[in-house]
């Protein structure tokens, strides 16, 4: 099976999971970044468009409420249309507080009209209007007056005649119950567009009594627009369903002149491409739309008025925008991505070496097979416990191991000394005769050898000697066995004697016979000593006063260079055989 270190086997996958770990959170937060981008465009759009919502709605709330207030005042008290002095008063005040509202009126069906009229844009002045006090259908301008309701006539007002009941507001509003809606037009001679409500005042018998309406200049809502600080790029309007623009955030002009006619300009048509752009998509809803390369968020809702009257609000952003704004974010996550990926790589990498290395320490002691390594070990290979378990419990088995085998050493010693003494013990016994303690005829051989034979180099002279007792068996016949082992023991004391400890070889051959070997030593000084010999057991009582003589058959050779010592020994026997035919007690060289 393939073996693998345990250190690349935790590293290898948590690098791995740090990896994985790190891609997926870099894909999941530029995802989640890319999503949130557009929900933050589309949140963003949300925002603008309810404060838009908000502000037109306030801005269109006063209109609504004096045409309402004014239509139930007058249902209430149909008198009122009498005398008209009192609701010029009301107009006045009405109109005053608010600077879009250009004109607050009511004209009868028996064709008097009375309105508190202000322009539509800056220098405004504030006045009433009547047709009702000279004669019908003349229009004239009077000053206002709080104390009276309508003060003296403006000398600057030409006489005009003057019939509301043409005009579209009040058309409009015959046969309806409800206040109706005219259309949004720029007013006549002024940079501005205007938004009227009218409604009808009937009498219990449903004969309609008179109209009144109400006027909105909506240029404030243009200014509005502007002066809203969106993003870089990006574009509010205001519009009816016709795609016919109301007020905008941008500087184009809500009107022109064309062929001498003023027109109102259209998104359809709109010279801004972004307007055009949206003109395409009025359905309520949220878009997402491509303009050279680049891409918008854009968002169309509508704005609802009471009585009918709906408008558009567009809102588009570049989603660039939202984008750069959160590639902060991104960035920060790609930074938390790698920071995570580092962690994870460095937390494996840890638990590697706290791990990997102290096993990998127990592993190089323990291979080279050497109690030392392992006992030669730190106390504390890891700060991780099982490990360091593991390294007491190896440490302590090398300890006893060690003590074990040096416990057997010194016993193997001990026998090894006890068996070396019991060999040379046996290896002595083997070589010498129980009964004399000197060499038997093993012993002989290998002290020739020693001494004359094959292993001495220096090649001097030898002589043996075969000595042999006399009639023996009769000294054994007469005092016994066990004298005649005692004669034994002292013929060979003899011999030992008159030889060169360590030098010269003295032997039992067999029974009551005996060898000495003589090397480096001449012939007349080995008779000499074989007279001294004889001499000694001359001079020896043994059992019953009894002195024993021994035969001496002598081969003398002057250099022991191939020398066999059974030519010696037959040698020396043919002399030994001499001495004994000669009569016994005799050397024989
Ligand atoms: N007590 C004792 N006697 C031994 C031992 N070995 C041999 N003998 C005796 O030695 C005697 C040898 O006798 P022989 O061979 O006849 O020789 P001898 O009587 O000495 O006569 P010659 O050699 O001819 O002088 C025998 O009686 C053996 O029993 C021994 O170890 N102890």
């Amino acid at each position: 099976m393939m073996s693998v270190s345990l250190r690349r086997l935790i590293i290898v996958p948590f690098f791995a999971l740090a990896l994985i770990t790190g891609i997926t959170m870099y894909f999941v937060a530029t995802t989640t970044m890319s999503n949130i981008a557009d929900k933050v465009g589309l949140q963003y759009i949300h925002e603008v468009e309810s404060r838009v919502q908000e502000r037109v709605r306030s801005f269109m709330s006063p209109l609504l409420r004096i045409v309402e207030v004014n239509q139930q005042s007058f249902l209430a008290r149909p008198n009122e249309l009498n005398d008209l002095s009192k609701a010029a008063i009301r107009f006045h005040e009405q109109g005053m507080p608010y600077r879009q509202m250009t004109f607050i009126s009511i004209a009868t069906s028996d064709g008097r009209y009375l309105t508190s009229v202000q322009p539509p844009v800056e220098n405004r002045s504030h006045h009433i209007a009547t047709n009702f006090v000279h004669k019908p259908l003349t229009m004239e301008g009077f000053e206002y007056d709080p104390m009276v309701g309508i003060g003296n006539k403006r000398q600057q007002d030409a006489e005009f005649t003057y019939d509301p009941r043409l005009r579209p507001f009040y058309q409009s509003a015959v046969g309806s119950k409800v206040p109706v809606w005219g259309e949004i037009e720029r007013y006549y001679g002024y940079d501005a567009l205007g938004a009227t409500l009218s409604a009808a005042i009937y009498d219990d018998n449903d004969e309609l009594l008179a109209i009144t309406a109400t006027s909105v200049a909506l240029n404030a809502l243009d200014e509005y627009l502007k002066s809203l600080e969106i993003v870089d790029g990006g574009y509010l309007f205001l519009a009816e369903g016709s795609g016919d623009l109301i007020a905008t955030s941008s500087d184009t002009e809500l009107f022109f002149t064309q062929d001498g006619e003023s027109k109102r300009a259209n998104l359809h048509e709109h010279q801004n491409d972004f307007f055009r752009l949206a003109g395409d998509h009025l359905e309520d809803g949220s878009y997402s739309l491509s303009y050279n390369g680049n891409e918008y968020l854009y968002y169309v809702h509508p704005v609802n008025f009471e009585y009918g009257e709906t408008w558009l609000l567009g809102v588009l952003i570049p989603e660039a925008y939202h984008e750069n704004l959160l590639s902060d974010y991104n960035r920060s996550s790609v930074l938390i991505t790698l920071g995570l990926f580092i962690f994870i790589s460095l937390l494996g990498a840890l638990i590697a070496w706290y791990i990997g290395k102290p096993i990998q320490l127990l592993s190089a002691a323990t291979s080279n097979k050497r109690l030392e390594s392992i006992q030669a070990l730190p106390e504390s290979i890891s700060s991780v416990k099982e490990i360091n378990a593991l390294n007491q419990g190896l440490k302590e088995m090398a300890d006893d191991l060690s003590d074990v085998m040096h416990n057997l050493e010194a016993k193997v010693a001990e026998r090894t000394i006890l068996l070396q003494g019991e060999n040379e013990t046996l290896l002595e016994s083997s070589i010498k005769d129980e009964l004399t303690n000197i060499y038997n005829r093993r012993g002989l051989k290998q002290g020739f050898n020693r001494v004359v034979g094959v292993e001495n180099e220096q090649k001097n002279s030898v002589t043996l000697v075969l000595c042999d007792i006399d009639h023996f068996k009769v000294f054994n016949d007469k005092y016994g066995h066990s004298e005649g082992d005692q004669a034994l023991i002292k013929v060979a004391e003899s011999l030992k004697m008159y030889s060169r400890a360590g030098v010269d070889i003295v032997a039992r051959y067999g029974g009551e016979e005996f060898i000495l070997v003589f090397s480096n030593m001449s012939l007349d000084h080995v008779l000499e000593r074989l007279n001294g010999i004889r001499q000694e057991l001359k001079n020896t009582e043994l059992a019953g006063k009894e002195r024993i003589t021994m035969s001496f058959g002598v081969a003398h050779h002057e250099s022991s260079d191939s020398m066999q010592i059974e030519d010696l020994i037959n040698k020396a026997d043919e002399k030994l055989y001499e001495a004994k035919n000669g009569g016994r007690n005799k050397i024989v060289s």
